[in-house]
C-alpha cells in the first residue's frame, strides 16, 4: 500500500510508515497535483496547508485513511470522507504544549510590546517611553474553549496570578473546579475579561463568535488572542475595534485565509502581534504529531480501529487498551457466524460476559459487524462504515451485557439470525490469543486464523475418514482437525483446518457424505 505525505512532517513518523508501506513525501503539494495523484494512494497525511476537499475525496478511489498531523481537521471534508468509508484521524495531543506555550508567548509579547520594541531596536532606535506595557498579574483572562489547550493556558495564567474565567458549554462544573477557575457564560467572559483567548475548533457555532456586536460589550482596552482557528474572531470587526481603541491589542496566529494577503486588515495595525500559524511549530510537537499520525495511519491501513479517528465512535486511550485485543477475535466470530448462516441476515446480536462488560464495547460490536458483512459485500467494510452498512441492509444490531461469566473470564457471543437459521458463535481470549469456544451447541477450541471447514455430523465411526479422503482426493492439505468436546444428541461438529481453498464441487462432495449435515468453509476476511 502507498501513503502520500502532502505537507512537511517530521521524518520520525515517515520512518515508522516506511517500514510497511511505500511512502511518497511531497511538501507543499499544489491542489491540482494532489487531485491528479491521489488515486494511487491508500493513505494520505496532511497538516493544515493541504485542503482535502470533496473533489479530492471523490478522486481518491483507493484511499482508506486521511491522517492530520495536528488537531484541527477543518481542512478535511469529513462528511465526504465518511460517506466513502474513509477513516479520518488526527494527532490531537502531540502539539498541545506547543500551542499552549505559543498562546502564553503571544499574550506576553502583546502585553509588553516585544515584537515592535525589537523591530525598532533592530533599526537602531532606543524607545523606552513608547513601549510601556501592562502586567498579566491581577488581570482577568477569559478562556473560551476549555479543552486541552484552553485548560493548559488557564493553568499557566493562574501561575501568573491572573484571575481566570472560562466558557465552554461542554465542560461540567467539576472539571472547572479541578482547574481552579470560575466558569461563566460567554457574556460573563466578554464583560469581565482584560484578556480573552479562544481555544475551540472552527464550527458553524464558533465562526465569528467574537464580533462587532459583542466587542462593544468588552472592557475598553481588552486584548484578544487567537491561536486556535482563523475566523473565530471576525478579522474585519477586530481590525475596526483596534482602530477605534475598543481593543488595545490582538495576538493572532491563525487566519480566515492562509497565507494572509499583504493587504490583510490586521497587518501593520499598532498593538497587533501576528505569527504565521506557528502554534504547533516546535521541534517537539512536530516529532510528536508525526509519530502519532503515522501510528494511526498504519493501524487504519492494517484494518485496526484507531483511538484518534474523528469519524468513528470516540474511544479513550484507556478503554482502547482494554478492548483492543478483542477486535480481531470479534471480527473472526462475526465472519464465522456469517459463513455458517443461511439466507439474508436479519439480526446480529452481540453479548458480552465477564470483565469486558465494564468498558464501552461499541467498537467491539462494530468489529463483529465488520466481520459479518465483509464476506458478503464487495465494498470494503471498515470501522467507519460498518454500522451504517448494517442499517442500509436493514440488519438490526443489538448489544447485550451480562457481568456474570460461567466458564471464561470474558466471553463474546455472536448470534446471527436469518429467516432460516440462528447461528451462535462464542469466543474468548486466552491471554492475547483468540479462540472460538462454542459453535451453536458444540464446545470446541478453534484457533480462528487459518481457513476452516465446519461440518456438523452424526457421531459415529468412519465419517471423519471419509472427509479426509475427499480432501486428499482433491489435493487439499488438512493441517488440523478437531471434533467437538461433547456429543450433542448423537451429533458432533468437526472443524478441519485446510491449507487451500475448497472449490464448490468438493464442498458438495463433503455434504454428500452419509452422516454429514452440512459443510461450510470459513475464509477469514479479516484484513
Ligand atoms: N495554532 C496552531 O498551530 C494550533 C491550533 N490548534 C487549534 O486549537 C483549538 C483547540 O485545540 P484543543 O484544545 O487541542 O482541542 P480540544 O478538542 O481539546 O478542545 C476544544 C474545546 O472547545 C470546546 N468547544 C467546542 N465548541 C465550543 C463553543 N461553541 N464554545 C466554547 N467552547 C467550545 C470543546 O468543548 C472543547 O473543550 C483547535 O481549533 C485546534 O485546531 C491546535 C494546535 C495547534
Ligand atoms: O500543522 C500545523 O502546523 C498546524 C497545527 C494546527 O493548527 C492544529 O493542530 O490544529
Amino acid at each position: 500500500m502507498k501513503v502520500l505525505i502532502a505537507d512537511g512532517v517530521s521524518p520520525k513518523g515517515i520512518d515508522i510508515l516506511a517500514k510497511d508501506y511505500e511512502v511518497v513525501v511531497k511538501d507543499k503539494l499544489p491542489a491540482e497535483e494532489l487531485l491528479e495523484i491521489i488515486p494511487q494512494f491508500d493513505g494520505l497525511i496532511v497538516r493544515s496547508a493541504s485542503k482535502v476537499t470533496q473533489a479530492v475525496i471523490a478522486a481518491a478511489t483507493n484511499l482508506k485513511v486521511i491522517g492530520r498531523a495536528g488537531v484541527g481537521v477543518d481542512n478535511i471534508d469529513i462528511p465526504a470522507a465518511t460517506a466513502r468509508g474513509i477513516i479520518v484521524l488526527n494527532a490531537p495531543e502531540g502539539n498541545t504544549i506547543a500551542a499552549t506555550e505559543h498562546t502564553m508567548a503571544m499574550m506576553l509579547s502583546m502585553a509588553r510590546n516585544i515584537p515592535v520594541a525589537n523591530e525598532t531596536m533592530q533599526k537602531g532606535e532606543w524607545n523606552r517611553k513608547k513601549y510601556v506595557g501592562v502586567e498579566l498579574r491581577g488581570k482577568t483572562l477569559g478562556v473560551i474553549g476549555m479543552g486541552r489547550i484552553g485548560s493548559g493556558v488557564a493553568k499557566r495564567a493562574l501561575a501568573f496570578d491572573m484571575d481566570v474565567i472560562g466558557y465552554d458549554p461542554y465542560i461540567n462544573e467539576e472539571r472547572a473546579q479541578a482547574l481552579g477557575i470560575e466558569i461563566g457564560s460567554l457574556d460573563d467572559v466578554i464583560a469581565k475579561s482584560d484578556f480573552i483567548t479562544v481555544h475551540m475548533p472552527l464550527t458553524a457555532q464558533t465562526k465569528g463568535m467574537l464580533n462587532k456586536d459583542n466587542m462593544k460589550n468588552m472592557k475598553k482596552g481588552v486584548r484578544l488572542v487567537n491561536c486556535a482557528r482563523g475566523g473565530i474572531i471576525n478579522e474585519a470587526d477586530l481590525a475596526a475595534a483596534v482602530k477605534m481603541g475598543i481593543v488595545a491589542g490582538a495576538a493572532i496566529d491563525v487566519f480566515e485565509s492562509e497565507p494572509v494577503p499583504v493587504d490583510h486588515p490586521l497587518v501593520g495595525l499598532p498593538g497587533v502581534v501576528l505569527t504565521p500559524h506557528l502554534g504547533a511549530s516546535t521541534v517537539e510537537a512536530q516529532v510528536g504529531v508525526s509519530i502519532d499520525v503515522a501510528r494511526g495511519v498504519g493501524a487504519a491501513l492494517r484494518g485496526e480501529p484507531v483511538s484518534t479517528a474523528v469519524n468513528m465512535a470516540p474511544v479513550s486511550a484507556q478503554v482502547m487498551k482494554v478492548i483492543k485485543p478483542y477486535f480481531d477475535l470479534a471480527e473472526r466470530l462475526g465472519c464465522t457466524a456469517c459463513s455458517l448462516a443461511e439466507g439474508p441476515i436479519e439480526k446480529i446480536e452481540v453479548e458480552y460476559n465477564g470483565e469486558i462488560t465494564e468498558v464501552d464495547t461499541k467498537m467491539i460490536t462494530t468489529a463483529v459487524i465488520k466481520g459479518v458483512l465483509n464476506p458478503i459485500l464487495e465494498f470494503a467494510v471498515n470501522y467507519v462504515n460498518a454500522p451504517s452498512m448494517a442499517k442500509q441492509r436493514n440488519i438490526k444490531v443489538k448489544e447485550m451485557k451480562n457481568k456474570e461469566a460461567e466458564n471464561f473470564a470474558n466471553l463474546i457471543t455472536v448470534r446471527v439470525t436469518t429467516a432460516a437459521s440462528e447461528i451462535r458463535v462464542q469466543g474468548t481470549l486466552f491471554g492475547d490469543e483468540g479462540r472460538i469456544v462454542m459453535i451453536n451447541d458444540y464446545r470446541v477450541d478453534v484457533d480462528p486464523h487459518a481457513r476452516i471447514l465446519i461440518c456438523p455430523h452424526i457421531n459415529r465411526p468412519g465419517i471423519i475418514g471419509k472427509v479426509g479422503s475427499v480432501m486428499g482426493g482433491a489435493d487439499i492439505n488438512i493441517s488440523g482437525m478437531q471434533v467437538g468436546k461433547t456429543d450433542v444428541s448423537g451429533t458432533n461438529i468437526m472443524v478441519v483446518t485446510v491449507d487451500n481453498d475448497i472449490p464448490p464441487h468438493i464442498l458438495k462432495s463433503v455434504i454428500g457424505i452419509d452422516g454429514i449435515f452440512g459443510a461450510k468453509l470459513v475464509n477469514f476476511y479479516v484484513v
